[in-house]
């Protein structure tokens, strides 16, 4: 087995990897006993907090999902709105993700705030949202994502670059002729949180969790060990 990972050790990397410092500069405080009741109005709270900050698509979230061998998918997404439902986000019907809902109608979401050390878990099932709310996020998105999104081929193998360059043109030039096509597979959907965890990171690993747990209507709170 070779020990280098290109023209860097892997013990090279072992220590670039103990020394890399977690949690730098400054930090918020996290004071769960003034936790709003709903996770919904933390979640603004903080998404607000980092887009202060500053964070590079604060709105990336990663989208974890199983199909039906139980074996978890990950990949990274655009939170597309919190409706009555729950946290948004969009598929084509093709995906991996899309096949994976169909077998396993359940998600977990992860968002990570690096600057602000502010990590959030949304944990439920997943349900489609209507025809007419797909349709309306699909046409909401740009001419390009929505030329791509038309051909229905994500996650498909590619010959070569040039290939996509020449497809995609050929969807732009349909859409300019039919603005209003909107990809027959594409799908908004919501999880419906079972379980929403808050975690503030601190330098002194003086960590803060708070989760809220579905009770009824309403929520119930609970800390956790870091
Ligand atoms: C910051 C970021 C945002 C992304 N947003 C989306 C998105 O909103 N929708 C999407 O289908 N893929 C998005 N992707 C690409 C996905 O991570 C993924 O590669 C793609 O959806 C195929 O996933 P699947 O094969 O598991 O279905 C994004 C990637 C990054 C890094």
């Amino acid at each position: 087995m070779s020990t280098r990972a290109g023209s860097v050790s892997v013990e090279d990397l072992r220590q670039l990897l103990r020394g890399l410092e977690v949690f730098a500069g400054e930090l918020p405080v996290f004071d769960p006993s003034q936790a709003p009741d709903t996770p919904t109005e933390l979640f603004a709270e903080w998404l607000l907090a980092a887009v202060d900050a500053g964070v590079r698509e604060p709105h990336a979230m990663t989208v974890s999902t199983a199909g039906a061998d139980g074996n978890p998918t990950a990949r990274t997404l655009i939170l597309k709105g919190l409706g009555p439902d729950g946290w948004r986000f969009a598929s084509d019907g093709g995906s991996v993700k899309a096949r994976d809902l169909a077998e396993r109608p359940y998600a977990a979401l992860t968002f990570y705030w690096s600057p602000l050390a502010r990590q959030i878990r949304v944990r439920g099932p997943v349900a489609p949202e209507s025809p007419e709310d797909s349709a309306a996020d699909f046409l909401a998105r740009s001419a390009g994502a929505r030329a791509e999104a038309l051909l229905g081929r994500q996650s498909r193998p590619l010959a070569d670059l040039a290939e996509r360059d020449t497809v995609v043109k050929e969807s732009l030039a349909r859409l300019e002729a039919e603005p209003d096509l909107v990809a027959p597979g594409w799908t908004l959907h919501s999880v419906r949180p079972e379980s929403v965890e808050f975690w503030q990171g601190d330098k002194e690993r003086r960590h803060t969790r708070l989760v809220y747990v579905r009770s009824g209507e309403g929520w119930d709170k609970q800390l956790l060990w870091p």
